[in-house]
């Protein structure tokens, strides 16, 4: 801290203090002999905050079934820590608030803070090993260095107060120093003004961290602009504890809910009832409309899927389909064709193949050339696809082979194909630029499989095709046979 303002805080005789009780009670807390009982006589010293010990027993905050009915019950159901902490804070709020007013605004001071300790409660019940108690007090006094700044220099606390920047942390560290609290609290409120950069026990971090976020979610509930302190509350949250909406939802409604006992308790105002509800309001729309946005975001990257999918199986079956024809090539027939065969076993469904040789095909690119020759492929492969059905794989297997694959069909309906094909072929000669007709004709041999015959895999069955095909070829040409056992 800068020694002049060093020297001017000492040297202030008006600097808050702190009340006697308060300061034998952390006399006791540094004492480890120190006993419940001799914590209760210290605050029994101060009746007001006696009382109020008594009412925080009882209160939902500590709710139990049991009704708290002196001071040692009281102190022994909150339990030594949580004793001190409140004491210390019921004093401290009380002795603050009757602090002579200087330039900067008492009431939002102490509203901010009851409200932020308020958070902090809540956020320190939802983090393992960090002591509510702790969080509440350190979080009310975090910014206790204002009080003391704007007794030596009103309008630096006053702008400080506006811009909640802070400076006024090393001041407070000093001045509770000077009160003997305890390291761990000092410590909490020195880190939480900066959280990025952390690195005592997990613990002592995430104190600091509820002390932090405490502020954020205090400015929420004090804010017009919501949507800007919401945003802050959200992004802390997710970047210190990768927590989402949910949570903070979750934490913003407990702080509402606790609102009202801790303004009896403090007998503070900290938020105008009726606002209260019109900002959960706020708050709940503002979670969903940033939930909408989540989803749209996740519904975009779901189309860039989609799409990557699309454009996957677009390359896929780019891969998988012959450059000339269009039909699906060697490669896919293959794949195919055991997928295929696989599945006739299982459902004890018939399968037919088409093995289907072009005639003379050498003679028709010799005639009329390459180009004719390839036009003559692609007609043809036009022609099986019109004579066959969609599910059918109607592949070029190479050159001027072609195999047709038919899920599900019987001999009788594949020979039927077969025939409409060779007929079809030659019925429907290629017209060639020149105005020439090319009429081309084929061989095609068919096999079937679980209907007549049963092959052993799916080579086994092509190969009977192919054999049959060449029967038709060897037969004449311009034919189709069918496979069977004589054969
Ligand atoms: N234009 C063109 N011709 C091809 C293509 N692929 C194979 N061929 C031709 O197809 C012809 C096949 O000739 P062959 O194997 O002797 O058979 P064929 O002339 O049809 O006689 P058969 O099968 O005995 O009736 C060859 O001349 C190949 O060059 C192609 O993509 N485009």
């Amino acid at each position: 801290m800068d020694k002049g303002l060093q020297r001017k805080l000492k040297a202030c005789s008006d600097l808050p203090s702190l009340p006697a009780a308060a300061a034998r009670v952390i006399e006791l807390a540094e004492n480890p002999a120190a006993s419940m009982a001799d914590i209760s006589q210290a605050v029994s010293l101060d009746p007001a905050l006696a009382t109020k010990l008594m009412r925080i027993a009882n209160s939902p905050l500590y709710a139990r079934s049991r009704q708290i009915g002196n001071l040692d019950m009281a102190v022994m159901m909150l339990g030594l820590n949580a004793t001190i902490m409140l004491a210390l804070s019921f004093s401290l709020s009380a002795s603050m608030r009757r602090s002579r007013e200087g330039g900067m605004d008492y009431s939002l001071f102490w509203r901010r803070s009851l409200l932020a300790a308020t958070a902090a409660r809540v956020i320190a019940g939802k983090r393992p090993d960090v002591p509510v108690e702790d969080a509440f007090l350190a979080s009310m006094l975090r910014d206790i260095g204002l009080v003391a700044l704007d007794k030596v220099q009103p309008g630096a606390a006053a702008a400080q107060q506006d811009g909640h920047e802070n400076g006024q942390l090393e001041i407070g560290v000093w001045l509770l120093d000077q009160w003997h609290f305890p390291l761990h609290l000092l410590n909490a409120i020195q880190d939480s003004g900066h959280c990025d950069d952390l690195g005592r026990s997990a613990a002592e971090d995430d104190l600091a961290r509820c002390v932090a976020l405490s502020r954020l979610i205090a400015d929420f509930f004090m804010a017009h602009d919501m949507g800007e302190h919401l945003g802050k509350v959200r992004a802390f949250a997710t970047r210190h504890w990768s927590l989402d909406n949910v949570w903070v939802g979750e934490v913003l409604g407990a702080v509402a809910k606790e609102v009202p006992q801790i303004e009896e308790l403090f007998e503070l105002d900290l938020i105008d009832v009726q606002s209260l509800d019109g900002l959960m309001t706020q708050a709940k729309e503002l979670m969903m409309v940033r939930s909408l946005h989540t989803a749209q975001v996740l519904e975009s990257n779901r189309e860039e899927s989609r799409k990557m999918a699309r454009k996957a199986q677009l390359l896929e079956e780019k891969a998988n389909r012959d450059h000339l024809t269009g039909l699906w090539n060697r490669a896919y027939l293959d794949t195919s064709i055991k997928t295929l065969f696989e599945q006739s076993e299982t459902d004890r469904q018939p399968m037919s193949v088409i093995f289907l040789d072009l005639d003379h095909f050498k003679q028709i690119n010799d005639r009329h050339g390459h180009q004719t020759g390839d036009e003559a492929l692609e007609h043809v492969a036009q022609i099986l696809l019109d004579n066959t059905r969609s599910y059918d794989v109607v592949s070029r297997y190479g050159g001027e082979e072609f195999v047709i694959i038919m899920p599900g069909m019987d001999c009788d309906l594949a020979t039927r194909v077969a025939n409409r094909l060779v007929s079809s072929l030659r019925k429907s000669p290629l017209a060639t630029d020149s105005g020439e007709k090319v009429t081309i004709t084929a061989s095609a041999g068919v096999a079937t499989h679980n209907d007549k015959h049963d092959f052993d895999n799916p080579e086994g069955l092509m190969r009977a095709a192919d054999q049959v095909m060449y029967v038709a070829k060897t037969s004449g040409r311009n034919r189709f046979v069918v496979y069977s056992k004589c054969i």
